[in-house]
């Protein structure tokens, strides 16, 4: 991605939808309406003012900055693993928080980490784009596979599950590969690329879920400071369209890529459903953040505690954290064992007493990299 600025001067105009792709629109002839002197480029799709590239640049980054700041997301001297999948919003995390590093001189010490999960054609490409953003930004760069640390890339796993259930895999696993991978360079935080749109849509799931233990979390900018290693989402008021056109009006960008497997049907649900509000009325995304972060949660409702997996030592609410129980079910050719909600106690006890029972059978190696 180019130096804010760069590419000043050129009259091109482009709107991105909601997949990424952009249709060319006619130059506006209205002034900008920030800076009142140049020529609008773009009309923002946070709050549908007209305004050139280069102010587009400054509130762009400087929202993402008030973020960080206002919520004092870093504090100097941290080492910072940047959750770095390929993708678009990723890709522009790791261009926007080394410019801002440099700029506000935060004193991070960032570096990327990638998370391989095996799936021919699809992670093997962008993994392509992380190598040259390391080479770009100059960030140092670390890849941890699902091959080495569970024994297990997710082409296999679909063979053995089909493409239905995949999700519950590649999010469990990729959730702790990417803990492991930051515990292994000694990184104090995680950031990942989630934007404002991922985060409403967390809310609408899990309101439709009915999960209250997430909903009180899921608005929240850093998570996991009871965990091992805490997670922030720089671009928690971001928009995605923001940073689609980021990446669009800078030209350096033409194409990313989605998920090479399926879209998880009810998170497609509630991303459609957003899409549509946005429509209406572009603060919908805020006030749905706003919304979550404003629920308050029974006192006398049970809340989940948080203990440490018996297998792996690994943070889980349970006796046997997700991801065992899912390697489990794999090397003993069950792989459905972990799939699905367990509802109460019963379900949890069965669910713990069948993981904890395959011990005695014969299992597949898993992994060469240490917890
Ligand atoms: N394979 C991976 N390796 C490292 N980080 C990842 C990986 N996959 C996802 N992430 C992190 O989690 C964030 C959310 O990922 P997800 O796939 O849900 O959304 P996305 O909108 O497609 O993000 P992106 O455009 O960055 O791929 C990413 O922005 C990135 O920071």
């Amino acid at each position: 991605m180019e130096a804010a600025g760069a590419t000043a001067g050129a009259t091109a105009t482009a709107t991105a939808t909601a997949d990424g792709s952009s249709k060319p629109r006619r130059s506006s002839s209205r002034q900008c309406s920030i800076c009142n002197e140049r020529k609008a480029a773009l009309k923002r799709p946070k709050t549908l003012e007209q305004i050139c590239r280069e102010c587009f640049y400054v509130v762009f980054e400087e929202e993402i900055h008030k973020a960080i700041v206002d919520s004092h997301l870093f504090r100097p001297g941290e080492r910072v693993a940047i959750g770095a999948s390929g993708g678009k919003d990723s890709t522009v995390l790791a261009y926007v928080l080394s410019h801002l590093n440099r700029r506000h001189n935060y004193g991070l010490d960032l570096f990327l980490l990638s998370v391989d999960e095996g799936i021919t054609g699809y992670r093997d490409d962008s993994l392509e784009t992380v190598k040259r953003n390391e080479v770009q930004y100059g960030l140092p760069l670390k890849i941890v596979s699902y091959k080495d640390l569970y024994g297990w890339t997710m082409d296999e796993i679909v063979k053995a599950i089909g493409m239905k259930n995949n999700c519950t895999f590649c999010g469990v696993f990729r959730r702790q590969a990417l803990d492991r991978g930051a515990a292994l360079m000694k990184a104090d935080k995680i950031v990942t690329g989630h934007n404002a749109d991922d985060i409403a849509e967390t809310v609408i799931l899990n309101i439709l879920r009915g999960d209250i233990a997430r909903l009180s979390r899921c608005t929240l900018i850093t998570t996991g400071e009871d965990g091992p290693i805490p997670r922030c989402k720089p671009f928690k008021y971001t928009y995605e369209k923001e940073i689609v056109s980021r990446m669009l009006i800078s030209k350096s960008w033409t194409t990313f890529l989605q998920n090479a497997f399926t879209l998880n049907a009810y998170r497609g649900f509630a991303r459609e459903f957003i899409k549509d509000l946005e429509k209406i009325r572009p603060r919908a995304i805020l006030d749905i953040i706003t919304s979550g972060e404003n629920f308050r949660i029974s006192t006398s409702t049970k809340m989940p505690e948080q203990g440490t997996c018996e297998r792996c030592g690994y943070i889980s609410s349970q006796k046997l954290c997700k991801a065992c129980v899912l390697l489990e079910g794999l090397n003993r050719g069950m792989p459905k064992l972990g799939i699905g909600r367990v509802r109460g106690e019963d379900g949890r006890r069965r669910q713990s007493k069948q993981a904890n029972d395959a011990s005695s059978l014969h299992r597949k190696q898993s992994g060469t990299l240490e917890f």
